[in-house]
């Protein structure tokens, strides 16, 4: 592999200097940001808009939230370097420089504004921003550090793509992306308190005050299961108002029932090992929802 000598010393592959930016973008979580925005734009009513300015503007909103997670990496560089999970990030070890990633935050803002500006409208430009502030600043830099019901609030950043996307589309507000919003609002806190009851030891190293660190674990448990079974109900709105048809119904109730059993099965059969099977479940959780969100769409 062709390598690049910095100051005679250490040879340092150019993949390795990619792969160091790549790993501050959070690129698979940006990923399902993206899929969700997407069906966002899929369930829009119906514009003029090409397929190029929705990809752009997917582009956009993807550039933002990547933006906002490297910043995450360099405000987050102290805690990261305390914590067993994060420790090696290149921020945190000094592989990538504080200056170097915020340059590269600055560059995809720029860029991300830029291309949703030109390819969507001022509103869903503002609202991306929105959310950028929302994960870098309000979430990061405040809430994680001092409440923990840090997640819950900062939860909303992470929520607003389908609403990105929707609004991309019609350049105004509307009761059913707020839904949609909604519905990752409430997966977010089951998401991320499995992690965290499975990775305390990290957060309590680290001074974070996650909820299984400062309440306990069962108590976290039952937040959870609370969080389920709201995400199940707020799951059948769409079908109420007719948004999304019968397909829809019958996966996202198979999915929450599924999600309720399992955070229920974690309450009275806990383990570190069950805890971290329900965080990855709950990844394939959203994500098969917003498949079937989108699939609903052409099937009825
Ligand atoms: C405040 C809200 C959220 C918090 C605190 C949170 C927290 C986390 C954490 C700590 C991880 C583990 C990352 C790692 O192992 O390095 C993770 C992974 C992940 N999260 Fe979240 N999350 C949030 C919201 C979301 C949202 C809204 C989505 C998507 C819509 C999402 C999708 C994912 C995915 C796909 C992964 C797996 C990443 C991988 O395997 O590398 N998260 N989340
Ligand atoms: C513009 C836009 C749509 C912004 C979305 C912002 C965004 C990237 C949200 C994802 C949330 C997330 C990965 C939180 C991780 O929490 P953490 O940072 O506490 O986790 P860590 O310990 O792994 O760093």
């Amino acid at each position: 592999m062709k390598t690049l000598s910095i100051n005679h010393i250490a040879p340092v592959s150019l993949w390795s200097i990619t792969r160091n930016y790549i790993a501050i973008c959070k690129a698979k979580v940006v990923l399902m940001l993206v899929i969700t925005a997407w069906v966002g734009i899929a369930l829009a009513p119906e514009t003029e808009r090409t397929w190029f300015a929705q990809i752009m503007s997917l582009i956009g909103i993807g550039s933002l939230a990547a933006a906002a997670a490297a910043i995450n990496h360099v405000v987050d560089r102290e805690i990261d370097q305390k914590m067993a999970r994060t420790r090696h990030r290149p921020v945190a070890t000094e592989r990538l420089s504080v200056r170097h990633a915020l340059v590269f935050a600055c560059v995809l803002t720029v860029a991300g504004i830029s291309v949703l500006l030109v390819w969507s409208n001022v509103l869903c430009t503002i609202l991306t921003f929105m959310a950028l502030l929302g994960y870098a600043v309000v979430y990061t830099l405040f809430l994680k550090r001092a409440t923990p019901q840090n997640i819950v609030i900062g939860g909303l950043a992470g929520a607003m793509p389908p609403l990105l996307g929707w609004v991309s589309e019609t350049g105004q507000l509307d009761a059913e992306p707020l839904l949609l919003v909604m519905i990752i609002f409430a997966w977010t806190p089951p998401h991320f308190w499995a992690l965290a009851i499975a990775r305390r030891n990290d957060y309590k190293r680290a001074n974070v005050p996650m909820l299984p660190v400062t309440h306990g674990i069962e108590f976290t448990q039952i937040c959870m299961i609370v969080y389920t079974v709201v995400l199940a109900l707020i799951c059948v709105v769409p079908y109420l108002i007719s948004m999304s048809g019968w397909f829809y119904l019958v996966c996202s109730s198979i999915l929450n029932i599924w999600f309720i059993i399992k955070s229920l099965s974690l309450y009275f059969w806990p383990s570190d090992e069950k805890a971290m099977a329900l965080f990855r479940f709950s990844i394939s959780h959203l994500l098969l929802l917003f498949i079937a969100l989108f699939a609903d769409k052409w099937i009825v």
